[in-house]
């Protein structure tokens, strides 16, 4: 694991135990001195944190610590951006939506994101680079276990029903504005079902799929938002800045008092359906078949493509109206833009998703036969279609053989 990354989990599970040490002992008010229990929880933990990120040679921005001059840090190219306790209403309420965050900025944005929930042991991370986010429920408050990622840990966000959204926002700090866009949203015909919770929490449960937009129209500082900003651009989430400017919010600015922000935005644009008379139902009774897609998957050289390509002329010699989408094919023309990284060819498999599903609505039998390694991906292309119209086939051919 980067040691970047590692380091800062394990600053924040230490800093997590000394707050529940303090958290645990008994307390009913919050004193507003410098003993009380949440001044005290809040300055240990910023302690602990600090000295595990000054190891990394990298400054730190902290809601605990002096502030740096800005003519200073706008040279910063890397920092930290820290928040030892957020939540501090809830810690105080003591309903345990409080978290230890800690972000790392590169050019004003954050790439790694650690949020660490002392109360249920919960760590969340992310990381740009590798575009993973991670989950681990904890025995212990305790790192040496997470050196490695576990590909079961993995967060595979549960998909969003358009029209059905949970809002989320926070338990404390409440808007007119952020009742103003449900009312919308309602106006919308959409379902909105609104949840509340404290902290930086917000950004974990937008990134499961728990909650699917989270609008923040209420003051929050840089140090409340990285590491969950970065933790949501893991999963591929952007955290736009309102008014929308078409950008993310920024670290390390002059001011570290953000914009207004609206996570998952894009779900509050997505167009409304327009239907037509002659549907799939029609076609299907029609063709007289129903129509799916039958995914194939397999190593390079597995024979995806020659089963596909016999399993359609079994087909199409019983009648039944058949398409096969070829990669190849659709990257000379549909897909001529993208290149063979990462981004692009998830772009081209979600590109292919959505062909075959008009296909599908065509009352098609669609046979599609890509590399299509990773189950993220897979699990994208069998929501796009629609579960009940998928069909997997992982052609299981050893690698000495397709080589
Ligand atoms: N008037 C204000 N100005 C700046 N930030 C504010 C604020 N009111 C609340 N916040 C920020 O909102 C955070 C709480 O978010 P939420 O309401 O989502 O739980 C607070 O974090 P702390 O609890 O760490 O102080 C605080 O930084
Ligand atoms: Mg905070």
């Amino acid at each position: 694991m980067d040691i970047l990354l590692s380091t800062a989990i394990k600053a924040a599970i230490e800093a997590g135990a000394e707050i529940m040490k303090i958290y645990n002992k008994n307390f009913d008010v919050e004193l507003k001195s410098d003993f009380s229990p949440l001044t005290v929880a809040y300055k240990n933990a910023n302690t602990i944190i600090e000295n595990f990120l000054k190891k990394t040679n990298l400054p730190i921005i902290s809601e605990e610590s002096k502030q740096v001059e800005y003519a200073e840090r706008k040279n910063w190219e890397t920092c930290w951006i820290v928040d030892p306790l957020d939540g501090t209403k809830e810690f105080i309420k003591r309903n345990g939506e409080f978290t230890v965050n800690i972000a790392l900025i590169k050019k004003n944005k954050p790439i790694l994101g650690v949020i660490y929930v002392p109360d249920n042991k919960t760590l969340y991370y992310g990381n740009i680079t590798t575009n993973k986010a991670y989950k681990i429920v904890l025995k212990e408050h305790n790192s040496s276990d997470i050196i490695i990622p576990n590909s079961n840990d993995e967060i595979i966000p549960i998909k969003t029903m358009i029209d059905h959204l949970k809002v989320i926002g926070s338990r404390t700090h409440k808007s007119v504005e952020t009742d103003e866009l449900i009312t919308n949203l309602r106006k919308k015909g959409k379902k909105i079902e609104v949840v509340s919770k404290g902290s930086s929490m917000k950004f974990c449960l937008v990134v499961e799929g728990k909650a699917n937009i989270y609008p923040r129209f209420a003051p929050t500082m840089e140090w409340d938002t990285a590491a969950g900003h970065a933790i949501c651009n893991a999963v591929g989430l952007k955290v736009m800045q309102v008014p929308n400017n078409g950008e993310e919010l920024k670290y390390n600015k002059e001011n570290l008092l953000n914009p207004y922000f609206i996570v998952n935005q894009k779900l509050m644009d997505h167009n409304n359906k327009q239907e037509y008379s002659i549907n799939r139902q029609n076609r299907k009774k029609a063709n007289k078949h129903h129509s799916f897609l039958i995914w194939f998957t397999g190593l390079s050289g597995s024979g995806k493509s020659t089963i596909a390509n016999l399993l359609e002329k079994r087909l199409f010699e019983q009648q039944i109206n058949t398409y096969t989408l070829d990669g190849d094919n659709l990257r000379r023309g549909l897909n001529k833009d993208l290149i063979f990284s990462k981004e692009d060819r998830n772009e081209n498999l979600r590109r292919t998703a959505e062909v075959a599903k008009l296909f599908v609505d065509a009352g098609i039998v669609v046979i599609a036969a890509f590399i299509s390694p990773y189950i993220k991906t897979r699990e994208e292309i069998k929501y796009i279609i629609g579960s009940e119209d998928y069909i997997e086939v992982f052609v299981n051919t050893p690698l000495e053989i397709c080589e």
